[in-house]
């Protein structure tokens, strides 16, 4: 029985076979703006993504996700809390059976209906396998979905369903700016944190923008017509694919905004 997100697989079971699911830096968290400390020596987020390295989209079987060609430093995260280069492996999303859950991180409690991971991987390291072993392997950039307009850019990426209906199933997807998913204001809040799906490892630093992009009611509707379930498998709907907030344990959450 693998991981996953139902009574028996789900998140409150995956300390049976990841015991680091209890660790000291496990995301995500609770941000609590009222406790997180401006840091002036944060600097702006630099993120350069060419359309080019986007290749394809895939239905994992836990989300889906859009995969880049991570060879080369086209698409990459610079600044911002972190030092060196980062070259971007992949997004995808997080989302809930209707609008009131489905983020991970939550805002003083507030659930959105759904977030979206950025997941860039140090280049000191050799490859993205190597760096998702190291304190400082991974760097995520999670945005809010928020229910109000239909997101343009966002329906390029939910146009392609169509062909990743089931778990396992993946097709091309070219010439897509992921940038285009980016909120006007890239303020963000930032803690050391990891990966919050299996295998759980503590090698993240989170970069939670503080403004949502808009998605329709409609669009969201469009995510939970995925299937976790594989074709010939009895039908089962991708929702709820959230991990809740995990204890802070101390660590401290800083803001590059006053
Ligand atoms: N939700 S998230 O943004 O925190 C997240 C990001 C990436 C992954 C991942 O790549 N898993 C597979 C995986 C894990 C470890 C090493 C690997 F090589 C690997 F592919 C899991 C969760
Ligand atoms: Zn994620």
């Amino acid at each position: 029985m693998s991981w996953g997100y139902a009574a028996d697989n789900g998140p409150d079971k995956w300390a049976d076979n990841f015991p680091i699911a209890n660790g000291p830096r496990q995301s995500p968290i609770d941000i609590l703006p009222g406790a997180s400390a401006y840091d002036a020596a944060l600097k702006p987020l630099k993120l350069k993504y060419d359309p080019s390295t986007c290749q394809e989209i895939l239905n994992n079987g836990h989300s889906f996700q859009v995969t880049f060609v991570d060879d080369n430093d086209k698409s990459t995260l610079k600044e911002g809390p972190i030092s060196g280069t980062y070259r971007l492996k992949q997004f995808h999303f997080h989302w809930g059976a209707s609008d009131d859950k489905g983020s991970e991180h939550t805002v003083a409690g507030t659930k959105y209906p759904a977030e979206l991971h950025l997941v860039h991987w140090n280049t000191k390291y050799p490859s993205f396998g190597d760096a998702a072993s190291k304190p400082d392997g991974l760097a995520v950039v999670g945005v809010f979905l928020k229910i109000g307009d239909a997101n343009a850019s966002l329906q390029k990426v939910l146009d392609s369903f169509g062909a990743i209906k089931a778990k396992g199933k993946q097709t091309t997807f070219a010439d897509f700016d992921p940038s285009t998913l980016l909120p006007g204001c890239l303020d963000y809040w930032t803690y050391d944190g990891s990966l919050t799906t299996p295998p759980l490892l503590e090698s993240v630093t989170w970069i939670v923008c503080k403004e949502p992009i808009s998605v329709s009611a409609e669009q969201m509707a469009k995510f939970r017509g995925l299937l976790f379930s594989a074709e010939g498998e009895a039908e089962c709907c991708m929702m709820d694919n959230y991990r809740p907030p995990q204890p802070l344990k101390g660590r401290a959450v800083r803001a590059s905004f006053k």
